[in-house]
């Protein structure tokens, strides 16, 4: 498969906080959640990424091209929506698209107003009067609207209610639907992926810990259930995270023969992907 985004030991160094010799590449034809909890460096790794923070060391490309020698190309053919959307806040939305869309070659505007119109916007409305949610819905409509083959999206269910999150997965499915699209988006809400993610990258304290298909991830973990008395110096290094109570334990684990050797009368179930990130994500 053609690779749409290379990223080769990339790092940023921030004052408290350091992006750790990023490795990873995204293929076409996929939607890729990137995970991870808060201040894990999502945002800090997209903005370098994507050449807003001046990279430390390493290497990004798109599409094969360089990123600091193609940048208009690029820029072209990635659709971006960041968390906090760089809009005036004084224009319109009309107005802030008239500055937006002559940036892009293929802006389309019966797009643009059919997302407009989908998300239930108005296009005379100020931008310093939209809702948080709204300026999200914005913020995709503009991303959507010059055909662009990679969508990098920065937290963007963050503000939206579950019923405009769900129509947004909806339409990611849609936009994938048409050959050679690929998707990247941050999120902690992780149950949007269950549905729509064909990998997964979970990034913690500015470091890549999985980088793997959804299904392959949540087909070799396990959420084990079972009584508490089971608990002991041999089972509990089987577990990647077990929470006990004085009702039973509850625990993550990826070594599931060994633990149905070791432990009768006890109960398997497949994994939520939020299980799974929490069982590798390091406590302070
Ligand atoms: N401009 C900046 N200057 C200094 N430190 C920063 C800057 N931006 C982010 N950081 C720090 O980098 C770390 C990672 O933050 P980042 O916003 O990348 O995390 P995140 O995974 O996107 O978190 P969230 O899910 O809360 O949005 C945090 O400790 C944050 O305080």
């Amino acid at each position: 498969m053609k690779k749409i985004l290379e990223v080769n030991n990339l790092k940023k160094e921030l004052e408290n906080f350091r992006l750790d010799k990023l490795d990873f590449s995204l293929e076409e034809g996929c939607i890729t959640g990137f995970i991870g909890t808060n201040g894990s460096g999502k945002t800090t790794a997209i903005k370098t990424i994507l050449g807003l923070y001046p990279k430390d060391d390493g290497k990004i490309s798109f599409f094969g091209k360089d990123m600091e020698k193609n940048e208009s190309f690029i820029k072209n053919r990635v659709g971006i929506v960041l968390d906090e959307g760089y809009f005036y806040e004084e224009m319109t939305l009309k107005e802030m698209k008239s500055v937006i869309a002559p940036a892009y070659t293929d802006w389309d505007e019966s797009i643009f107003l059919k997302y407009i119109k989908r998300f239930d916007l108005n296009i005379n409305q100020k931008i310093a009067t939209l809702s948080k949610g709204m300026r999200m819905k914005f913020a995709i409509t503009l991303a959507l609207s010059h055909h662009a083959d990679l969508l990098i999206m920065d937290e963007p269910t963050s503000g939206l209610d579950p019923l405009i999150r769900n129509e947004l997965m909806e339409i990611l499915l849609n936009f994938m639907e048409e050959e050679g699209k690929s998707v990247f988006f941050s999120t902690h809400i992780t149950s949007d992926l269950e549905k729509v993610a064909d990998r997964l990258i979970l990034i913690d304290k500015g470091r890549i810990i999985f980088n793997e298909g959804k299904d392959e991830l949540l087909d070799r973990h396990f959420l084990v259930k079972g009584d508490s008395r089971l608990i002991n110096e041999h089972t509990r290094p089987l577990f990647l995270r077990l929470n006990e109570t004085a009702f039973g334990f509850e625990g993550i684990t990826d070594k599931r023969l060994i633990v149905q050797e070791q432990m009768k009368d006890i109960v398997f179930e497949r994994p939520s992907i939020e299980q799974v990130m929490l069982a590798y994500v390091r406590e302070e």
